[in-house]
């Protein structure tokens, strides 16, 4: 067994962070594929306050919160580094990985779950948030400048589920012309070998979300008529 094992699920975009970065590193690692309708008793014991994935276990000692694992990541193996030299820079690209957590899934979410007036609230708060990535993506291939990087990793949940959720609801948030970077983006981070090869199969992403999607739409009539 390696020293360093992975609990995920097949399908957590937050999982896949902590999947590209270790590979982008070279660092060997066991994958626990865990049923998040029935977590196994060792998630909980290495994840009891949020009981979530992903969760990196090393040496025997856990990390949880998919950012702060990737932090972790940087600072244990400084090989193929994903954050710059320059402190700014560094405390740059933390903030766009935070500001992806913050402000862009949240708006993206609600327009995946939602239909009418809550989804039009959505894609305005989104395609608020998702300006300010255009802009930051001036001039660079990526993020992370000519190579992908730390918020590359942590908003590479939009090159990939965002796309799913974009035919699951037939809106498209990151259309071309009005985004013309991010498009650009969305196509160049999965070219990169490692990302692609760890790239959840699209069918069954559809499938799922698709699943999300009715589910939320049956809850909120229910309590619409109540
Ligand atoms: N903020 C967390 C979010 C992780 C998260 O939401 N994981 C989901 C899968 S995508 C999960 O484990 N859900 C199980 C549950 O909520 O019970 C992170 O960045 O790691």
């Amino acid at each position: 067994m390696a020293e360093v094992k992975l609990f995920r699920s097949w399908s957590s975009s937050f999982a896949l962070r902590i999947v590209w970065a270790l590979k982008l590193k070279g660092v060997p690692y066991d994958t626990i594929f865990e049923d998040l309708s029935s977590k196994s008793s060792l998630l909980l014991q290495y994840n009891p306050i949020h009981k979530k994935v992903p969760v990196l276990v090393h040496n025997g000692k856990s990390i949880v919160e998919s950012l702060v694992i990737l932090e972790y990541i940087e600072e244990t193996w400084k090989q193929n580094p994903l954050l710059p030299e320059d402190p700014h820079d560094r405390a740059t690209a933390r903030f766009w990985a935070q500001f992806g957590d913050d402000k862009v899934f949240p708006p993206v979410l609600d327009v995946l779950r939602n239909e009418g007036k809550e989804q039009e609230e959505g894609i305005v708060k989104a395609k608020e948030s998702l300006k300010y990535l255009e802009e930051e993506l001036k001039g660079k291939k990526f993020f992370g400048g000519e190579k992908i990087g730390f918020a590359d990793i942590a908003l590479g949940w939009l090159a990939h589920h965002e796309n799913v959720f974009e035919e699951v609801t037939g809106i498209t948030l990151i259309a071309e012309d009005e985004f013309p970077l991010l498009s650009e983006w969305r196509k160049t981070f999965p070219d990169a070998p490692v990302i692609k090869e760890n790239w959840p199969p699209r069918d069954k992403l559809v499938t799922k979300f698709q699943a999300i999607r009715e589910q939320a739409l049956v809850q909120k009539l229910k309590m619409a008529e109540k």
